[in-house]
């Protein structure tokens, strides 16, 4: 089975832009796992261009499915999602000046860093997942760090589909086999959406949960949020 978490950064990203509390980020996580979502994932940048810290704390204790926090682990990061206690850390090397996550980790460059951060966060029965471009290599390296799951980033491929599918596909089937073949899960995100999710659920059999926002908060606008949902999960099946 592969999870749906829905990634709810963009509704925070409307709240923001006015400044006050409409649409509330609280509200949308209670609605998205209502309507379906098997999880909700949140990436609080240092910035607060989006998620806040107090979104965290708030969003916490409304989860009823798996609350997975997605970010750079700094000091602060690592205290705040081990307080809060999240289900699973996406671990992602995102540095401040970015418009977007738009790359994995170098799991080897970052080997002792990686290694000390993962073990602090299992001490603390947190899941954990290395954000890595799907190259065999970075796998190998987060199967060293000993890291539970790895999640896979997916813009190239979600930019490569439309040209050629079964090209845009090939570097992340044989990364899944290598993770499964090593003993880690594999997750997935970044630009999924409804035209590319199915052919990669069907072509990935290992694929444990994919984390999906920025595609599908936009279908909502036309959609609506339940219905939304409803045809993401519709796409795993
Ligand atoms: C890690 C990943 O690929 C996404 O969750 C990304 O972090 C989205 O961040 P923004 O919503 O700030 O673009
Ligand atoms: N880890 C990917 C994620 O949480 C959402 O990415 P996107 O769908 O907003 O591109």
């Amino acid at each position: 089975m592969t999870r749906l978490s829905v990634n709810i950064n963009k509704i925070a990203t409307l709240r923001n832009s006015r400044g006050g509390s409409m649409p509330s980020v609280k509200d949308a996580a209670i609605r998205c796992q209502q309507f379906g979502a098997q999880g909700i994932t949140i990436h609080p940048r240092p910035d607060e261009r989006h998620i806040t810290r107090k979104d965290v704390y708030e969003i916490k204790p409304l989860i009823t499915t798996e609350f997975n926090i997605e970010g750079y682990p700094s000091e602060d990061f690592l205290k705040m999602v081990i307080e809060v206690q999240a289900d699973q850390v996406t671990l992602v090397p995102d540095s401040n000046d970015q418009l977007t996550s738009d790359h994995g980790w170098d799991t080897w460059k970052h080997m002792g860093f990686l290694k000390e951060v993962i073990a602090r966060l299992q001490s603390h029965g947190i899941r954990t997942s290395i954000f890595v471009d799907p190259e065999e290599k970075a796998v190998e390296g987060a199967a060293e760090i000993r890291t539970d799951r790895i999640e896979l980033y997916t813009e190239p491929y979600a930019t490569l589909y439309p040209i050629d599918k079964n090209q845009a596909i090939e570097p992340f089937v044989r990364a899944a086999k290598v993770a499964e073949n090593l003993g880690i899960d594999v997750n997935a995100g970044h630009d999924l959406s409804l035209e590319n999710l199915p052919f990669m659920y069907h072509k990935i059999p290992n694929l444990k949960e994919v984390s999906i926002g920025h595609a599908l908060i936009a279908d909502a606008l036309y959609l609506g949020l339940e219905t939304t949902i409803q045809k993401y999960l519709d796409c795993l099946k």
